[in-house]
């Protein structure tokens, strides 16, 4: 397993910093006695700043700068040969850090733990919110549904992944243009519907069966935290009843930790500035849990490093 990268990310749209779960995990890690090393690289800034009108999609300016300086930042902290997490702010920084991930391990696989599927074209998007639409600028199956002349901030940036690279667990809101790309293109997903019929380890194996059956891909997980029921996590933008159990959700980051292919991780949708105080703690606390599962905290306890049981 690889050592532990921290990096904390601004949220990109908004400027609420999400230093409180970076310096939390950082000290939950280190104080979960997992036997990593965390490094927190600190925060990346953002100009972040109102662009034209729609064009397409909104805030391009803003977005293709930020998720260039993520994918860059990503890039570095992989090829130094850590485990990188990247803590969001909102899903638009996956395109960062799934683009700067594959530079520095092309034959990744990408596990999307989302209540949504994330994959509009700027075409199809009915909101222009560029957090609904990552997955698109990253497919090369999709690459002439994007724009490119139209987007100069995102000329930086080149599809790096197969559809076949792409598991979603934990759907269960998507637009029709999203259903229609899933079903064309027939990418492996597990909404809520089969997480209920054939149960969370059953959904997860599955997934990682059908993206990485040999088990010799680096593994990029991009968690949304809002997967994960309401009930566990208000403070986010866009909030769907009927999502993942806490306890699912910490089941699929303590599966993937065992998989000891994790390579890069990302935590995003966690919004402070949302819900209740009650929201606020309760995201924040299903946020480090499920991180420091992910980073090999277990809930069934963990020997202190250096302690080998016969
Ligand atoms: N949390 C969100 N994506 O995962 N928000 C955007 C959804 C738009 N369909
Ligand atoms: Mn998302
Ligand atoms: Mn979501
Ligand atoms: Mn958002």
């Amino acid at each position: 397993m690889k050592n532990i990268l921290g990096i904390s990310v601004l949220n990109v749209v908004s400027t609420v910093p999400q230093i409180i779960i970076s310096t939390t995990v950082s000290s939950t890690v280190t104080t979960a006695n997992t036997g990593h090393n965390v490094e927190d690289r600190g925060d990346l800034n953002f100009d972040v700043f109102k662009d034209d009108p729609r064009n397409y999609v909104l805030n391009p300016k803003a977005v293709g700068a930020a998720t260039k300086k993520v994918s860059k930042a990503v890039e570095q902290a992989v090829r130094d040969n850590k485990l990188t997490v990247t803590l969001g702010g909102d899903h638009s920084i996956s395109i960062g850090t799934i683009h700067g991930h594959a530079r520095a391990e092309p034959n990744l696989c990408l596990l999307w733990i989302d209540a949504h599927a994330d994959i509009n074209t700027p075409l199809t998007t009915p909101s222009g919110n560029i957090h609904g639409t990552p997955l698109s600028f990253l497919v090369n199956q999709l690459k002439d549904t994007i724009p490119w002349a139209a987007l100069p901030s995102f000329d930086w940036l080149q599809p790096c992944l197969n559809i076949t690279d792409i598991a979603f667990v934990g759907l269960r809101d998507l637009d029709p243009g999203e259903r229609y790309i899933l079903q064309k293109f027939n990418i492996t997903s597990f909404s809520i519907h089969e997480v209920d019929r054939f149960g969370i380890h059953e959904v997860i194996a599955r997934s990682l069966e059908a993206v990485n059956p040999k088990g010799d891909r680096p593994i990029h997980m991009s968690f949304d935290i809002d997967s994960v029921d309401p009930a566990a996590t208000g403070a986010t933008g866009t909030p769907v009843p009927g999502g993942l159990t806490f306890r699912e959700g910490m089941f699929i980051a303590e599966h993937v930790y065992r998989t000891g292919l994790l390579s890069a991780l990302d935590l995003v949708e966690v919004n402070p500035e949302v819900g209740s105080r009650q929201d606020k703690v309760n995201t924040v606390m299903t946020a480090v849990e499920v991180l420091t599962a992910c980073l090999g905290k277990k809930r069934e306890g963990n020997l202190l490093p250096g302690y080998q049981l016969p």
